[in-house]
């Protein structure tokens, strides 16, 4: 138990639990409450927050004569925190025990399960027991019942957690998620992300942090953050949902080698990461995009989406006006299209940040969580040497846009086709240049791949290469608030902490 402060002060949206505590024999025989008679005391949890975005449960006990007022003060405060409505009562988790370094399961048991159980949280455990269990029960519950959908799991199994909410919204509603221009329904129960995987960038690049008990105590104070999220189709056939990273070429390839390798755990990433940088592979092709006019932002910008982000702010209340003006209506098939034919080592569309231990700035520091749009970023083939700076960049704080092979755009939808199917649609009857497809007939000991890589959605990869996007503006909800600001203030407030406020 922590040293009991003077004068002291939490918000009541901080605390955790407030329970009657049990004095034993020799708590009752220290300091001053050995005059006592018989002593009482209630002991407040409340959430501590430390460097980094590190939030973690600390105590504070009070001690107190008349049992009649300490009564009082525990029914009082159980009182405060009923009325904080946005916490969750009954949450559904779904653990893989399989994802990260396998450590799932006991992640949950040891630091979340007993925070939930402190904040009276009501659970029931599903623990999966093959890939898209998750997302298939999700089509089967009674999912009224719950308040929040908790994963413990990595990137993927966030993915696949959100892929059955949002399908169930849609089944549910009659929408048929193979049409690109249909009108969504909106998912409102909220999700929670036990980071346990091997890049978590969802969980980090929306708390700051990639830590289960920071993470479960978002949940338990009832935290909400919308996110955008992106429909990926292939002519009108729904492939997936992407919130994070839509990656063609270095992450793609990266992908597809580093799934044969899973035993490896986090270290595949690594590994074939290198091998994909040393291949330099570059794929030519046709993107086309709308740009984003509606949000104010710019990938360009120094600062970065924080928690209350006004520009977020400011899309939301954009997007609840067109749907009064407009209905239905997509405004979209309007707006201007630009093309942009080239040779790519990389196409990268991120919805957020994507922020992650690897890259703690990510591949587009000033994406936004919830602005409506995705951050379009071209690299354009080039020597080795400079996408290994380009790369570099990721990992430190220079602009990674800052090189004349590097591009990027704010938009809301985009499409892209690789050349190989372009030739192969305007071609389909020369068969013997389908044949020689996968050699580059100019040069054939250069990087010049004819074949198509393979598109990374969010740690999944997708079956086709040519690929329609639209962003749906704050399509889903987390247990989370954004990133907080890390300034001097909150470095003061984190050392100093509750403890002397209390
Ligand atoms: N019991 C299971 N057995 C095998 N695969 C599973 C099981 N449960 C879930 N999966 C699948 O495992 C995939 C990867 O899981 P997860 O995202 O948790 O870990 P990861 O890939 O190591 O981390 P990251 O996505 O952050 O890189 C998910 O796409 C999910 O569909
Ligand atoms: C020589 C230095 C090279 C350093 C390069 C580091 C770059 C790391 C950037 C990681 C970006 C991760 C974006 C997130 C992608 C996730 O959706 C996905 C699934 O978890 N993860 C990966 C690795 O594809
Ligand atoms: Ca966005």
């Amino acid at each position: 138990m922590s040293p009991v402060p003077e004068n002291c002060f939490v918000p009541t949206s901080e605390i955790i639990a407030v329970e009657e505590t049990e004095l034993n024999k020799k708590q009752r025989n220290i300091g001053k409450w050995q005059k006592m008679a018989k002593p009482h005391a209630f002991t407040v949890y409340y959430v501590k927050k430390a460097r980094n975005h590190r939030w973690r449960c600390s105590d504070v006990t009070f001690w107190c004569v008349d049992e009649h007022l300490c009564n009082q003060w525990i029914q009082a405060l159980k009182e405060l925190l009923e009325m904080q409505k946005s916490r969750p009562k009954q949450l559904l988790v779904y653990i893989n025990p399989y994802g990260g370094k396998r450590q799932g399961k006991s992640i949950y048991e040891q630091k979340v399960a007993p925070l939930f159980s402190l904040a009276s949280i009501s659970t029931d455990v599903v623990i999966t027991e093959h890939a898209n269990h998750a997302k298939d029960n999700l089509f089967e519950v009674n999912i009224n019942k719950y308040d929040g959908v908790v994963c413990v799991g990595g990137d993927g199994m966030f993915s696949e957690v959100m892929h059955g909410l949002i399908g169930r919204m849609q089944k549910d509603s009659g929408i048929d998620q193979n049409n690109p221009k249909a009108p969504l329904v909106q998912c409102n129960i909220r999700i929670g992300i036990i980071p346990a995987g091997s890049t978590d960038c969802i969980c980090y690049s929306t708390v700051g942090i990639s830590d289960p008990v920071t993470s479960a105590l978002h949940i338990i104070v009832g935290d909400c953050q919308p996110l955008d999220v992106s429909s990926v189709h292939h002519n009108n056939t729904f492939l997936k949902y992407s919130v994070s990273l839509l990656g063609y070429g270095f992450y793609g390839d990266i992908l597809k080698d580093s799934e044969k390798k899973r035993w490896m755990g986090p270290m595949r990433y690594d590994y074939s990461g290198f091998k994909t940088f040393l291949s330099h592979h570059y794929y030519e092709g046709t993107i086309s995009f709308q740009p984003a006019k509606h949000t104010v932002g710019s990938p360009r910008d120094k600062d970065s989406c924080r928690t209350g982000c006004y520009i977020c702010k400011k899309s939301e209340q954009q997007l609840a006006e067109q749907h009064k003006e407009c209905g239905l209506k997509h405004e979209e098939d309007e707006e201007e299209w630009k093309v942009i034919k080239g040779k790519f080592l990389a196409i990268n569309a991120v919805n957020m940040s994507c922020a992650c231990p690897r890259s703690p700035k990510g591949l587009s520091p000033a994406a936004h969580l919830a602005d409506g749009s995705a951050d379009l970023i071209l690299v354009r083939k080039c020597s080795r040497f400079d996408f290994l700076r380009y790369l570099v960049r990721h990992t430190n704080q220079d602009d990674q846009f800052d090189f004349s092979f590097v591009d990027v755009y704010r938009v809301k939808s985009f499409q892209f086709t690789s050349k190989l199917s372009e030739d192969n649609e305007s071609n389909v009857t020369d068969i013997g240049k389908k044949r020689f497809g996968q050699f580059c007939r100019d040069h054939p000991a250069c990087c010049c791949n004819i074949a198509n890589s393979t598109w990374n959605c969010d740690g999944e990869t997708l079956d086709s290469s040519a690929i329609q996007v639209r962003v749906h503006c704050q399509f889903v909800k987390l247990f989370a608030r954004g990133i907080e600001e890390n300034s001097k203030d909150e470095a003061a407030y984190s050392q100093s902490s509750i403890e002397q406020l209390l």
